[in-house]
């Protein structure tokens, strides 16, 4: 599991993480990850028409120094195998740093078979043949997108093999030399820096980009919380009449699609106003509680929907249930509260009764829904007409 918390990645943000690293190792390997994926991998076209341009460059090569024009191609072609070699290995290859290295001397033997012929030419009088490693040095700092310490290491390598084979061999003439190093030294210098501003605004956006997509997921689960909350009643946990109101019209329109039975059963509390009066308002909440229970523990968790309906009276939604099947429930559930054995204040034990209707739906219409309910409440009114501790049904 990730480590990297919010608050480690503003800290990140916020003290700066210079020299390019993040002092969090696990936030630095995945940036490593990502780094590689979106943007290194991404170098592969401009890479390629790097690699054209510099196979282009026999065209150039004729022009100027046609006398090694059989030179040129030669080297360019050779050159140009290991960089498409190079180029199927970052598409396909797996991603590890020497992918980068491999990169790194890629970009090395285009800038020596440049300066190869840089040295031929000076050796034949054309001193002016030498700044195709300029365009080297460009190709490694900015388009291969290299992280910054590759592009330093490969600058400071064709530098170097430019200095050793112009200036050692002294091909060309001191003041030529001295100039186009000195030109190539300002052009690292630059290409360098903009590598490194490339890679620090990266790390930036990433670390962004993360704190962004934190905060979105910590706005969903609080919206999610607050779904749940808005469809919970307080005192007993079960679903409120909100809840009810949204989930009974799914289970409606289910049932007539399927033209399969739902059964609705109304359920309320005998004298409960006496046992609130008798016992206390706190004791009362305590038996809505267990009652409440008693009633989640006895219906089909999968499918059935249990509400509380508004005081001490509660309602079962239960689809792909005829009337008889409804019947039985109704019993099981008036004997379990009964079997709790909660003594009335006022004598007897505390009992439920219960109404109940089913129906197929014809439609989907809410008057219908609503009607099947009210008939249940008839049910239920008949229940307690009759002297409560029943169940009852009636035909809607
Ligand atoms: N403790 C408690 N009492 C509640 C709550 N909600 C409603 N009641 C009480 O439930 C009682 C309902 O009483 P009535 O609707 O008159 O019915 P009853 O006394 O149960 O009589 P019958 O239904 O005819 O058996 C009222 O006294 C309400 O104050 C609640 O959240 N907690």
């Amino acid at each position: 599991m990730s480590t990297i918390t919010t608050d480690k990645i503003k800290a990140t943000l916020n003290h700066g993480f210079k020299p390019l690293t993040f002092s969090d190792r696990e936030l630095e390997l995945q940036y490593r990850r990502y780094f590689f994926d979106h943007h290194f991998r991404g170098a592969l076209f401009p890479l390629l028409v790097g690699l054209s341009v510099y196979l282009g460059f026999i065209f150039a090569d004729s022009l100027i120094i046609p006398q090694l024009l059989d030179q040129s191609i030669l080297l360019r072609s050779i050159i140009t195998v290991p960089g498409l070699f190079f180029l199927i290995f970052l598409r396909w290859g797996p991603a590890t740093h020497w992918q980068y290295i491999l990169a790194s001397i890629t970009l090395c033997l285009i800038n020596l078979s440049i300066v190869l012929l840089g040295y031929w030419a000076a050796k034949q009088g054309q001193h002016y043949y030498q700044s195709g490693t300029l365009l080297a040095i460009m190709l490694g700092c900015t388009l291969a997108r290299l992280p910054f310490r590759y592009a330093l290491s490969s600058t400071v390598v064709m530098i170097l093999s430019y200095a050793l084979v112009i200036g050692m061999t002294k091909a060309s003439p001191a003041d030529i030399f001295m100039n186009n190093l000195f030109i190539c030294l300002g052009v690292a210098f630059f290409g360098l820096v903009g590598n490194y501003q490339i890679n620090h605004g990266l790390r930036q956006t990433y670390l962004q980009s993360l704190l962004l997509n934190a905060e979105k997921e910590s706005l969903n689960q609080e919206k999610q919380r607050f779904e749940h909350i808005s469809h919970i009643d307080q005192l007993t946990g079960l679903y409120n009449r909100r809840y009810l109101d949204e989930h009974y019209k799914i289970l409606w329109q289910q049932a007539h699609q399927e033209a399969k039975d739902i059964s609705v059963l109304m359920i309320d509390i005998d004298r409960f106003k006496e046992f609130n009066d008798l016992a206390g308002h706190h004791k009362g909440d305590e038996i809505l509680i267990a009652v409440a229970q008693t009633l989640k523990e006895s219906i089909r968790a999968s499918s059935d929907l249990l509400a509380r309906f508004g005081g001490e009276e509660f309602i079962i939604v239960c689809p792909q249930m005829n009337q008889s099947n409804a019947l039985s429930l109704g019993e099981k559930l008036r004997q379990q509260v009964y079997s709790l054995a909660i003594a009335h204040p006022a004598g007897g034990v505390l009992s439920i009764s219960v109404g109940i209707a089913s129906s197929i739906p014809k439609s989907t219409e809410r008057r219908e829904q609503e009607h099947l309910q009210k008939v249940a409440d008839q049910a239920l009114y008949q229940a307690k007409q009759k002297g409560r501790n029943r169940v009852e049904s009636a035909l809607p």
